[in-house]
């Protein structure tokens, strides 16, 4: 039924379409909404829309290289998969199916903290660089266990999210009541509640200070914010606005990404987030100054529809429609790709 149903789908829209029949509304409407009125959330695409591209023809296209290095890792492209809470609400193989799906598309997953199934188990199937995406907690030795477990299970890098003090006015979340069905834990961080609210620079230097792997932060929308960070020695900045999630109308990530770098002048690797869904927007994230990109909803709606295999495609289908946009626009590699492509 399921193999039928993804056979059909031609782009990442198209799964979230057939996600909302997988899912149960509690889920859906989790995965889907925004903060408040979901102005940033409509913001993110309605930005990279508005982007048009400045092809260059007559260039020698027959090779298309989408390889890049990050972090001292070789990546065959420039697309993770962003760290989403609760992959058990959306499919029964949860994480593991998140982790087996990212290794047959060659992808670095960033694994949540709240993920639904221990970092030891994903561990086990994971084939491709597991990173963990880090909330701090108010009990800071439970948050340098959690480090070092992840060190210990090999993950490669530490995103410290430090855009959630406290989450966001989440009001369609509130309409369904939102919580997690009996039998789904989150083994590594248990209680949403316990993040903490006084995380400070001083935080990111002390996770600094005994972490044997690079830490980036993410949620870096404000370019002094890049700034402090850059000074502050992380090993690399995640631009975004958690999707919409938290903060309402600040602006999409593509709209703060040329700012920040500018800023940060190639100084540390810059990753960007929020309503990347086409080729063309991978492209564009990567002209304004993105080192690479992350996809969440899409990996969800991929999770829901169809386990790894719809994770696997959801990649597939971003991978492929890069690649073409490359092609079309006459770059080759990820290192031809500047801001001469974008239509001034
Ligand atoms: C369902 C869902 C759960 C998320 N959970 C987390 C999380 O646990 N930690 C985190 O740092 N960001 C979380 N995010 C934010 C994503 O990491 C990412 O910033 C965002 O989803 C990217 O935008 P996109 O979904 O438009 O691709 C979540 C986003 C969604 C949609
Ligand atoms: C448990 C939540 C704080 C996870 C999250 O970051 C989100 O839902 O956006």
């Amino acid at each position: 039924m399921d193999k039928i149903e993804i056979a059909g789908i031609v782009n990442l829209f198209d799964f979230e379409k057939l996600a909302v029949s997988k899912m149960t509304n509690m889920a859906y409407e989790y995965v889907a909404s925004g903060a408040a009125d979901e102005f940033t959330v409509r913001w993110n695409r309605q930005a990279l829309d508005a982007i048009k591209l400045n092809p260059t023809v007559l260039v020698d296209v027959s090779q298309i290289d989408t390889s890049t290095s990050l972090l001292g890792l070789d990546l065959p492209h420039p697309i993770l998969i962003a760290p989403t809470a609760y992959h058990k609400i959306m499919h029964p193989e949860g994480e593991l199916a998140t982790a087996r799906g990212a290794g047959a598309a060659e992808a670095v997953y960033v694994v949540s903290s709240f993920t639904t199934t221990s970092l030891e188990e994903i561990a086990k199937v994971a084939t491709e660089p597991l990173w963990l995406q880090l909330y701090v907690r108010d009990d800071r030795s439970f948050t340098k266990d959690l480090v070092q477990e992840a060190e210990y299970q090999g993950c490669m890098a530490l995103c410290v999210t430090v855009d959630t003090p406290v989450a966001g006015a989440r009001n369609r979340q509130q309409r369904v009541n939102f919580a997690l069905p009996n039998g789904v834990h989150t083994p590594h961080m248990h209680d949403a509640f316990a993040l903490t609210k006084s995380l400070t620079w001083k935080d990111i230097e002390w996770l600094k200070s005994f972490a044997k792997i690079p830490v980036l932060v993410k949620g870096i929308l404000n370019p002094d914010d890049a700034e402090k960070a850059v000074e502050t020695g992380v090993s690399g900045i995640v631009v975004s606005n958690h999707s919409g999630r938290n903060l309402d109308t600040v602006p999409a990530t593509i709209e703060a990404l040329p700012r920040i770098a500018e800023k940060v002048n190639k100084r540390i690797p810059i990753l960007m987030d929020g309503g990347i869904r086409r080729g063309t927007d991978v492209l564009k994230a990567i002209a304004l100054g993105a080192n690479a990109v992350l996809v969440g909803k899409p990996i969800c709606f991929g999770l829901a529809c169809g386990g790894a295999e719809g994770v696997t495609k959801v990649l597939g289908i971003l991978r492929n429609e890069f690649e073409l946009a490359m092609a079309l626009t006459g770059k080759a590699t990820i290192a031809e790709i500047d801001s001469s492509v974008i239509w001034k």
